[in-house]
């Protein structure tokens, strides 16, 4: 394996840009001395990165959605409505399924269907398609930052093009963007085109350029124990930052019980900064994203409001930089603008009304934030040790030994043999170890957590409790309680 964590050299990065722009035609509109410059006469206020910090320094937390169609002008109408009747603080732009396997010509029919039929046949905005010049039209006609969000293993040309467009934040790692969204493409691979695409982000950051980088925290989104996420979510910071980022938004996916929820957002940046301290970074700045729930939404508008206004409590209490937010249409799909923009107006009420609030700090929350940062690291120094101090080949080999368990993740790079489900109070625990490299003593907190549900319910743990969990939510519950 020739992966190694070091800072890319130039000659390798020059070799792969040929390759990489000549993927699709827009490449060629891409000129990196000319992309600095632009980026330098944007005015601060749409630069992600130093709204963020802003944020974080006045404890605040701000509300973004997701957000993507397939044409440039209605795409536009729709991330302006969101700002002005959402109130949006940063804006998204999602991309299609297309551009997200690196399927141009497919993205290119759907732009053609769209524009016949007068609406978006794609599930999400084609910038690659559209080039250079199309994502400068939204971030001019726009007031907020702006920042791309997807799910692309190999998303080194969407980079070029976003970036030169004046995009200032960027979605996405080696491990986060592959495990929950592919099946068949190697992690030692998928890490590779995101190490170019954190290079990219260094020599913007090299030349004044503030470009945000944001690992994509939830995975798959359905009850990921916060240890297992974490893990990730540090590895792929040090990832970036061992490339040259400076920004990093680091995220966790609400798992619903709110201490779980609150010592998971309040650990991880702590995580971040001893791990990147230990490997002899120091040049970073750290903010957090906790994304509203991610599993399944019930299909009752007022109930989804209510689950999106938990999301937001939580993420207020937390005390994190940003909220994702949902929906009242999320269990059905793309969410008209007006419903997209409710679910924004709805998340910022609550965090007006949370933000001169904090949650004390108690024996439970106490126990919940050693007990995720015991987890946590037993996973990253374990994944050291694989691979002899680099974070890089370690990730790969921790996969590999099940060191590493991403519950309900697609990709056959992933062990699953893993298997989560909550205990009475609905914070998840871990009812099948498979690999994870946890003590005895971590195990039992689990197991004994978990039995005491089953004397609850009267029902021996199982993987029934599994499924009733994944349910539960959608069926107006947190809990998956027997029938
Ligand atoms: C990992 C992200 C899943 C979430 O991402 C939302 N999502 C995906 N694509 C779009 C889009 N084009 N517009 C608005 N939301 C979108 C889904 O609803 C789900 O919540």
């Amino acid at each position: 394996m020739d992966l190694t964590n070091r800072m890319m050299e130039p000659e390798e990065f020059a070799r792969q840009r040929q390759e990489v722009l000549n993927q699709w035609a827009t490449g060629r509109d891409v000129d990196f001395e000319e992309a600095v410059a632009y980026h330098k006469n944007l005015p601060r206020s749409k630069n992600f990165g130093y709204k963020l910090a802003e944020g974080k320094a006045g404890g605040i937390t701000f509300a973004q959605p997701r957000a993507g169609v397939a044409l440039l002008n209605e795409h536009l109408e729709l991330l302006r409505f969101l700002e002005e009747e959402g109130e949006a603080d940063f804006l998204p732009t999602t991309i299609d399924s297309y551009t997200r396997q690196n399927r141009y010509a497919e993205a290119q029919t759907g732009i053609d269907e769209s524009r016949l039929v007068g609406r978006s046949m794609l599930n999400g905005f084609p910038a690659v398609n559209h080039g250079v010049s199309a994502c400068r039209q939204l971030i001019e006609h726009l007031k907020v930052p702006v920042q791309v969000r997807h799910g692309t293993p190999d998303a080194r040309l969407l980079a070029e093009i976003t970036l030169a467009g004046g995009f200032t934040a960027y979605e996405g790692g080696g491990i986060s963007y592959n495990i929950p969204y592919a099946k068949e493409v190697s992690l030692e691979k998928s890490i590779k085109y995101w190490q170019y695409v954190d290079r990219l982000v260094g020599m913007y950051e090299e030349k004044g350029v503030s470009i945000n980088r944001e690992p994509f925290g939830p995975l798959t989104g359905t009850l990921v124990p916060p240890s297992v996420s974490h893990a990730v979510a540090v590895i792929e910071g040090i990832l970036a930052v061992a490339q040259g980022v400076r920004s990093l938004t680091l995220g966790y996916g609400q798992c619903g019980n709110l201490l779980q929820d609150v010592a998971a957002i309040r650990t991880l940046p702590l995580l971040a900064a001893e791990y990147l301290n230990k490997l002899g970074y120091t040049d970073f700045d750290i903010t957090t994203v906790f994304h509203q729930w991610m599993g399944g939404f019930p299909q009752d508008e007022a109930k989804a409001y209510g689950v999106i206004s938990w999301g937001a409590a939580a993420a207020a209490l937390g005390k994190a930089t940003k909220v994702i937010v949902k929906s009242p249409h999320e269990a059905l799909g793309i969410p008209t603008k007006e419903a997209n923009a409710a679910g924004i107006r709805t998340t910022k009420q609550i965090l007006n009304m949370l933000k001169d609030q904090s949650l004390p700090m108690t024996e439970e929350l106490a126990l919940e934030e050693k007990m995720i940062g015991e987890e946590t690291r037993a996973i990253l120094d374990r994944t050291l040790d694989l691979g002899e101090g680099d974070m890089a080949v370690g990730a790969v080999r921790a996969f590999q030994a099940g060191v590493i368990d991403v519950p309900f993740a697609p990709s056959r790079y992933n062990g699953g043999r893993i298997l989560p489900a909550r205990d009475s109070q609905g914070a998840v625990r871990v009812l099948d170890f498979g690999n994870l490299p946890f003590s005895e003593e971590i195990k039992e907190f689990h197991r004994e957590r978990i039995a005491r549900r089953g004397r609850d319910e009267g029902r021996e743990p199982s993987f029934q409790m599994v499924i009733d969990d994944i349910y539960a939510i959608g069926k107006g519950m947190l809990v998956g309680r027997p029938r």
